[in-house]
């Protein structure tokens, strides 16, 4: 199974640009940045090697503090980019929705970041033999005049690349800001036909949650406390959940594997779900890894992971051709591997 999964052509839709970013791939980082024995690539391999085990939610928002030093400059955020592309691509993803919070530096706009982020996606994805595509991100704890300014710059960048900006994503610290606040701003995204994969129910706040399934959005990001009337919500409107296991074990949102809220939701309902990452790099795990650990933990057959890499798919916001192309290549080593064995 470790072999088949591991060359399985892969589709990962929920992943953040700087948690995606492998230790390995940071040293590399700094060695492009400020080269072999320098006191700043000393100072932060020192760093790195401090980085204990993330083990909860805050832990992980602390983490995203330093990654964000190191790539603030034009040239660290390209480095990072193409980096992560490369891990993706080198875990056999073949299809990958990288999503990113725009961020602005003394000498870099919001807008500047975002150009940055798609120049780079369409080189890497040339490059690296992969489609990627760009969800710009809104971090729920930054005051609402950002977010406004995030909802623009995401209307004005979709119409120069759209076959790069697909939609949007609202992530950030889910003990702060609130969903209510952004209703007005996600709105006019959502009457703008942006496809939006949103961050809910990652904390137990039910309330919330309803309010999110009630304004309706295409992908749900965790889902950990959607209880099971949200969940029949949830296959009315066809929501998508986006599993990200450990995730949520390392950040402490979940007990125990056994107790994780995926197999119910792929076993016991209709509700479409995928598997997904989240932060590869910072919880030290692969898209790989993850289709293994469900395998290993819910007893995952070859049939089972051909109906995820098919959900996948079907809630991916790649075009229909490109669907179509990704579609064949799965099938393709499904074929392939029953011919084998
Ligand atoms: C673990 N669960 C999570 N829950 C909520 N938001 C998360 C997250 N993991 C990552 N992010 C969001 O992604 C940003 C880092 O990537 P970018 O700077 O955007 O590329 C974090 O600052 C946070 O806003
Ligand atoms: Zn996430």
């Amino acid at each position: 199974m470790e072999d088949f999964l591991q060359n399985l052509p892969k589709i990962e839709l929920h992943a953040h640009l700087h948690g995606s970013l492998c230790i390995r791939s940071i040293h590399e980082l700094g060695l492009q940045l400020y080269g072999d024995k320098t006191p700043k690539y000393v100072e932060l391999s020192k760093k790195l090697t401090e980085f204990d085990q993330t083990d909860n939610l805050k832990k992980c928002f602390h983490r995203f503090t330093f990654m964000h030093e190191l790539t603030s400059s034009s040239k660290g955020l390209e480095l990072a980019t193409e980096l992560v592309i490369r891990d993706f691509a080198r875990d056999k993803v073949i299809y990958l929705e990288l999503r990113s919070t725009p961020r602005c530096f003394a000498d870099m706009s919001r807008r500047d970041y975002l150009k940055v982020l798609v120049e780079t996606i369409e080189s890497a994805q040339k490059a690296h033999n992969i489609i990627v595509k760009l969800l710009i991100s809104i971090d729920r704890s930054q005051p609402t005049e950002v977010a406004g300014e995030i909802v623009t710059l995401a209307e004005e960048i979709k119409k120069k690349y759209p076959n790069i900006v697909k939609g949007l994503d609202l992530s950030g610290d889910p003990f702060q800001g609130t969903f209510k606040s952004l209703h007005p701003l996600l709105k006019k995204s959502k009457d703008a036909n942006f496809s939006l994969a949103l961050h809910c129910a990652e904390i137990d706040t039910v309330k919330e949650a309803q309010e999110m399934l009630d304004f309706g959005f295409q992908r749900c990001g965790h889902g950990t406390f959607l209880n099971e009337e949200q969940l029949l919500q949830c296959v009315k409107q066809n929501i998508t959940i986006e599993c990200c296991l450990t995730s949520n074990i390392k950040c402490a949102t979940v007990k125990s594997y056994d107790s994780h809220h995926f197999p119910n939701i792929f076993r016991n309902t209709q509700c479409r779900v995928v598997l997904c990452s989240d932060d590869c790099g910072i919880f030290d795990t692969t898209l790989t890894q993850e289709f293994l650990k469900a395998h290993k933990f819910y007893q995952l057959s070859k049939n089972d992971i051909h109906r995820l890499s098919m959900n996948a798919i079907e809630a991916s916001f790649a075009d229909d051709q490109e669907k179509a192309l990704i579609k064949q290549k799965v099938m393709e080593y499904f074929r392939e591997s029953s011919d084998n064995s």
